[in-house]
């Protein structure tokens, strides 16, 4: 007992004020600690939300895009988080009945209301950017037109979102949006790497994006948009070709094998065995073909298919005029195209139609491609039918000529050589996220893209972590040790006996 004792009082750690005096080190420490690591934890749970339609030629989609509340600025976080396609055909198709337009889009729009919390209504920026479409809709009547943007800027309106205006893009914005948004979702922009170019098929317009080394905007200017984006600056070559959409490259196809009113055609693009009556005012009610109208042609015409990609190729590559070019270099039509550079992302109806035809494997070398779709041509519209009962009769009938027009656009038109083909990636999303212009439309509208390099934290959140705790365990240490001379203190005492 009295050795106990001894022990008791020669240890510092039984004396109370010590002992308080630890607890509260302790629990100060963990304190810190806890505070510091919660402090800085970063909040995941809250979202803002962005909403843009996209009224194209064929059809308007909504999408939904959602990013971290407390991060507007910061990189690569937004991400699409819903979309709808609208039933029926694009906006422009309402010239004669624009409140239909409005109507059209209210089962989307009811869809977004639930999509996104309530409590963000009302600081949902809403857009709608309409493209090639509503261009030939202007150009053509710009009183119809109009009609139609009151009547969806009404519908619009009705829901509590904020609303910031419906208008037509230019091909160049739509060009240089497509080509943001895919360089975005691959994180390049803000990690500065090699970007990748765009391409974009619509049913009306078609567009190419890509930064080329030898171009620096000063050899046709209008083909030139720059970026200042993280801190990096981007000369960007864009082309939007207008009539060159799938849709209305296929009338520009037609037109040239109706321009003398027969009664019937032999269509190499369509397959053996498709027999359709059509009517020369539906194929030439379009600015891209109507002064091509022969005089006087009978009310229908029979379009017959053949189903031969030989001679669909020779039909298509009269669309282009790969002629006359006044600068160092062109695509087609005399329009300037500097040298192909980099990997590009084909979207759109690129996608749709590869992927229905299995050849979105670019690896695959030119020549099998085009045996594949001389096959694939070559087969009876009625065994193509049978071997795809689901798929829409109007889409099936084209895609003989759309896998003919995309490999003529990119080969005979835009250049790309059996090299540079394996270059192309043909992509319907990245990272969940459509490949297509409204994405880059929507960041650059909200300043979403800084045009500096963000200040990023010191430390990630693991190293201010480890840190902390480091430095918690040190000032421990260093606490427990500041004891010593009070123990060695304590150890020395005369001994009671
Ligand atoms: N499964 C699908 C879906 C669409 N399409 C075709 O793809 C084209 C539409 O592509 P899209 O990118 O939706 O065009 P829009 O945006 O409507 O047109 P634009 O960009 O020219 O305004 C249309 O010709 C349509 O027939 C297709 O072949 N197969
Ligand atoms: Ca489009």
């Amino acid at each position: 007992m009295p050795a106990q004792r001894e022990m008791k009082e020669k240890n510092p750690w039984h004396m109370p004020v010590t002992i308080i005096i630890s607890v509260i080190g302790v629990i100060a420490i963990v304190a810190l600690v806890t505070v510091a690591v919660l402090q800085n934890k970063p909040l995941h749970q809250k979202y803002k939300y962005g909403i843009v339609l996209d009224a194209g030629s064929s059809h308007t989609a909504l999408y939904i895009y959602q990013w971290p509340a407390e991060k507007d600025n910061n990189t690569g976080r937004v991400e699409q988080t819903h979309s709808c396609k609208v039933k029926g055909k694009g906006i422009s198709s309402y010239a004669a009945d624009p409140w239909g337009a409005g109507e059209s889009l209210t089962v989307c729009m009811q869809e977004a209301k639930q999509q996104v919390p309530v409590k963000r209504h009302h600081e949902t920026p809403l857009y709608l950017g309409a493209t090639a479409g509503m261009r030939l809709l202007n150009m053509e009547n710009s009183s119809a037109s109009d009609k139609v943007f009151e009547a969806v800027e009404q519908a619009l309106q009705r829901f509590p979102f904020s609303y910031q205006g419906a208008r037509i893009l230019s091909g160049q914005e739509e060009g240089a949006f497509g080509w943001v948004t895919v360089n975005y979702l691959d994180d390049r922009l803000e990690q500065g790497l090699e970007t990748t170019g765009a391409l974009d098929l619509g049913g009306a317009s078609t567009q190419i994006s890509f930064v080329s080394d030898k171009y620096d905007g000063s050899e046709s200017p209008s083909n030139s948009v720059t970026f200042r984006l993280y801190g990096n600056d981007y000369n960007l070559y864009t082309h939007s070709f207008l009539c060159y959409g799938k849709d209305q490259a296929l009338r520009m196809a037609l037109a040239y094998q109706t321009q003398l009113g027969p009664r019937t055609i032999s269509d190499p693009c369509f397959h053996q065995g498709y027999n359709v009556s059509k009517e020369y005012s539906e194929l030439y009610n379009s600015p891209c073909v109507s002064d091509r109208k022969p005089n006087g042609p009978p009310v229908t015409f029979n379009h017959q298919g053949m189903g031969n990609f030989q001679q669909c190729q020779e039909v298509v590559k009269r669309i282009f005029n790969l002629t006359s070019c006044k600068y160092s270099q062109c695509s087609f039509n005399g329009v300037f195209q500097p040298l192909l550079q980099g990997p590009f992302g084909a979207f759109s109806a690129y996608y749709f139609v590869m992927n229905f035809l299995n050849l979105t494997d670019t690896s695959t070398p030119l020549e099998t491609v085009k045996d594949k779709l001389t096959q694939y041509c070559a087969t009876s519209w009625a065994q193509i039918r049978l071997e795809h009962p689901n798929v829409k009769t109007k889409y099936l009938a084209e895609y003989c000529f759309s896998g003919t027009y995309i490999l003529t656009l990119l080969t005979e038109g835009y250049n790309f050589t059996s090299e540079s083909y394996s270059n192309i990636n043909f992509i319907k999303k990245i990272k969940g996220s459509d490949a297509g212009w409204t994405l880059g439309y929507m960041l650059n509208l909200t300043n979403m893209i800084p045009a500096e390099a963000p200040d990023s934290p010191l430390l990630p959140h693991t190293g201010y972590v480890s840190i902390v705790t480091v430095m918690a365990l040190l000032l421990f240490l260093l606490f427990i040790l500041s004891l010593r001379p009070l123990w060695l203190r304590c150890s020395k005492r005369p001994q009671i006996v």
